[in-house]
């Protein structure tokens, strides 16, 4: 029995691209639970489906059959109204700092575009976007100046705040470090646990590294070519042998790479002495 109250559930979701006639099925009857407060990391590798289960909850593809509900309500086929209505409880991060903030934009544009639905005033708004950059560690005076101004890593914590503004519930971060160095990595790994401790928004982390995953998530799901494989703890997804498809993805991944995996505990350890 999970220890998170039921907050997401994906029962059997399949999902085709390609055409009517020839339908090309990436997702086969995917069935997941994100708990209210829980960290679920989907780990898989690359084309197993992470994505776009991500993309069927937030809308960006529809779903052929199954059902994706929220707080006990379906969202499977919400579209217009009901959909940008919904992205106040659910928010996505993505993986590219660069290409995902408006280099047009200002950093105060950027964070209070999210609010221009909700009818709250520009002061209210100048308000939530301070506080938000406050939680994400980076100074108000930020609010001025745009995307090419800031590192990759600043950049993934605008993204964070930007996702912040509308309070979610749940996150769904798709590789959100996985264009970052080691060291940033760690930090905006950090920033997101410590905004969960927080706020007790929940994940969905979708990531191709079991180390990082392993790390942050409360469970792991394992994908492999459009199924849901495995799902359990990390540590029993990673050390029972059972877990076949988990064991096979740790040993391709980098940090069965013992050189990375000492440079990981060492940014860790790191970061937790300057905490
Ligand atoms: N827009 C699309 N049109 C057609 N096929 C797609 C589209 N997006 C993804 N696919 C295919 O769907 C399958 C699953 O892709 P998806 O991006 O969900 O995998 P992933 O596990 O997230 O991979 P990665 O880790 O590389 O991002 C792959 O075979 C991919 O080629």
């Amino acid at each position: 029995m999970s220890e998170f109250a039921p907050l997401l559930r994906a029962e059997n979701v399949v999902v085709e691209y390609g055409s009517k006639r020839k339908p090309n099925r990436v997702l086969h009857e995917v069935s997941l639970e994100v708990g209210d407060g829980e960290c679920v990391g989907l780990v898989g590798e690359s084309g197993s489906g992470k994505s776009t289960l991500g993309k069927a909850i937030l809308g960006l593809v529809p779903v052929a059959s199954g059902k994706i509900t929220f707080d006990g309500r379906d969202i499977t086929h919400l579209s217009g109204r009901a959909r940008r209505d919904l992205a106040a409880d659910i928010q996505v991060v993505f993986q590219d700092p660069y290409g995902s903030l408006n280099p047009m934009m200002t950093i105060g544009d950027i964070l209070s575009e999210p609010l221009s639905t909700t009818g709250v005033s520009h002061r209210e708004g100048r308000s939530i976007v301070s506080e938000m950059l406050e939680r994400v560690s980076l100074p108000a005076s930020v609010i001025d100046r745009y995307p090419n101004e800031f590192s990759g890593g600043q950049r993934q914590r605008i993204a964070i705040a930007r996702a912040l503004v509308r309070k979610p519930r749940l996150i769904i971060c798709d590789e959100p470090v996985s264009a970052l160095d080691l060291t940033t990595q760690a930090t905006v790994l950090e920033l997101l646990i410590e905004l969960q401790r927080d706020t007790g928004v929940s994940y969905l982390f979708v990531s191709h590294d079991l180390g990082v995953v392993r790390s942050i998530c409360h469970r792991v799901a394992v994908m492999y070519r459009g199924n849901l494989v495995e799902i359990g703890d990390g540590d029993q997804v990673t050390r029972d042998p059972q877990h076949a498809y988990s064991q096979r993805l740790l040993a391709a991944s980098p940090v069965a790479d013992p050189v990375l995996q000492a440079k990981r505990r060492e940014a860790w350890l790191a970061l937790r002495v300057s905490a």
